[in-house]
């Protein structure tokens, strides 16, 4: 049985043959950037006024000066300042040609049609947005790997860029096993259980904008879960097993992989819930079986099969936690299993909740998170924080 970090390690090391496609950028938000782009034009591309004032030449500023003329933001940049005037100029508006310094409205005041300002309140170059400052022509702008947010579609828009190539999405299967699993719209017969893990899977992966084209439910019979896996495995990058991967007669799921040649990364892991966590590949696909308790097959998905998918999207570092907090009441952990408890944050800190059972959801459904509590915690003050 091998640790949480060692899981993580190994999965954060699998090859991924990324792919990449173009988007327009609108449509690229959560996206990971696959090219480094250099700015096309210089941004501001000419001086400019930030604020709503009068313009002029700091070396010609006196207390009353005369108006020569107006400039409004779209005006042509090829205004001329006539020597020892002031020029009524509007934010974003182009900057004269002799005039080096903006003053705000809120100083001046009009005498007569003149400008009249305490000059001691006015300062060299200021209010001026120089051209280039926020980037020069061929300067680059984004890396190759950067996560792709509404900041960086307004950054790309002010370039005149409309597309931009990213990783690809893979490709992700989930295969249901488990006879006693019935859909919500059938009514349930006695033994039986609805299915929680399909629609949960379903709906994670959907948040990180994957359709799953293929969720079969397949019965609890080798020959059936074998063929099942392998028609599958020929279509996606990523399969997802929901259960079948413990020890009982009717798991089915683990030799079945085995006999198709899939490689075993690990199985079992040392952690509650989801101890029976399995991770293979096949090639170029990576193959995760959850256990089937529904509150086991969340977590795991949780921990390891999100950051895996956002690696696949060009993610380096998903399986670095990102969040520490400290607990709001100390819990001692002295099992030899990494514990990952539903807990809710609030201010700071980690509430753990009641009903942490592989089966119960009642907890998930209050939670904001899971918490990692390692095995013996006898000195940590912060524990990893997994927000859903
Ligand atoms: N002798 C042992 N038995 C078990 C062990 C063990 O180490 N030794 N581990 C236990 C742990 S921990 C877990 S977790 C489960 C995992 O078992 P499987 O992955 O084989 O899952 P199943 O047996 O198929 O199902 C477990 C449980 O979850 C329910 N289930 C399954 N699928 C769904 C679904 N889609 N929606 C809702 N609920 C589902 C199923 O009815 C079972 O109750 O093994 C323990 N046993
Ligand atoms: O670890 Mo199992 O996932 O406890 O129910």
């Amino acid at each position: 049985m091998i640790t949480v970090q060692e899981a993580k390690t190994i999965l954060s090391e699998i090859p991924i043959n990324r792919r990449t496609k173009t988007l327009p950028i609108a449509k690229s938000i959560g996206m990971f950037c696959a090219e480094n782009i250099a700015s096309p034009i210089s941004v501001p591309s000419f001086d400019n006024s930030a604020m709503d004032g009068y313009s002029l030449a700091f070396e010609d500023l006196k207390s009353e000066m005369e108006i020569s003329g107006e400039i409004k933001a779209g005006d042509s940049s090829m205004n001329k300042l006539k020597t020892g005037t002031a020029v009524r100029i509007f934010t974003g508006a182009p900057i004269p040609e002799g005039a080096d310094t903006i003053v705000k409205q809120e100083i001046v005041t009009l005498q007569k049609g003149k400008f009249v300002v305490d000059p001691s309140q006015v300062k060299l170059g200021e209010f001026v947005r120089k051209a280039g400052t926020q980037c020069q022509i061929g300067q680059e702008v984004l890396r190759i790997g950067t996560e792709l947010s509404s900041g960086t579609v307004a950054l790309l828009a002010s370039l005149g860029i409309q597309e931009v190539k990213v990783y690809d999405i893979p490709k992700v299967g989930v295969i249901l096993t488990g006879d006693e699993v019935v859909s919500s719209d059938h009514e349930l017969q006695p033994g039986q259980i609805y299915d929680a893990n399909g629609p949960m899977l379903r709906t994670v992966l959907s948040q990180l904008g994957i359709d799953v084209e293929f969720v079969e439910k397949v019965k609890d019979e080798a020959e059936a879960v074998e063929n099942s896996i392998k028609i599958l495995l020929e279509k996606v990058d990523i399969l997802i097993l929901s259960g079948g991967i413990s020890v009982g007669d009717y798991d089915f799921v683990r030799p079945a992989l085995q006999n198709l040649g899939v490689r075993e990364l690990f199985y079992k892991v040392a952690q509650k819930p989801g101890k029976p966590l399995y991770a293979g590949t096949l090639g170029t696909k990576t193959i995760f079986a959850l256990p089937g308790n529904p509150s086991s097959s969340l977590s795991c998905f949780r921990i390891y099969v999100s950051p895996f998918i956002r690696k696949f999207f060009g993610a380096d570092h998903a399986f670095e936690t990102q969040f520490k907090f400290p607990l709001a009441e100390s819990f001692q952990n002295d099992s030899s299993l990494t514990f990952f408890f539903k807990c809710v944050l609030k201010a700071g800190e980690i509430h753990l909740l009641s009903g942490q059972e592989s089966f119960n959801l009642i907890a998930f459904n209050q939670a904001t998170g899971l918490v990692e509590i390692p095995a013996s915690n006898q000195k940590e003050q912060v524990f990893n924080y997994y927000p859903f």
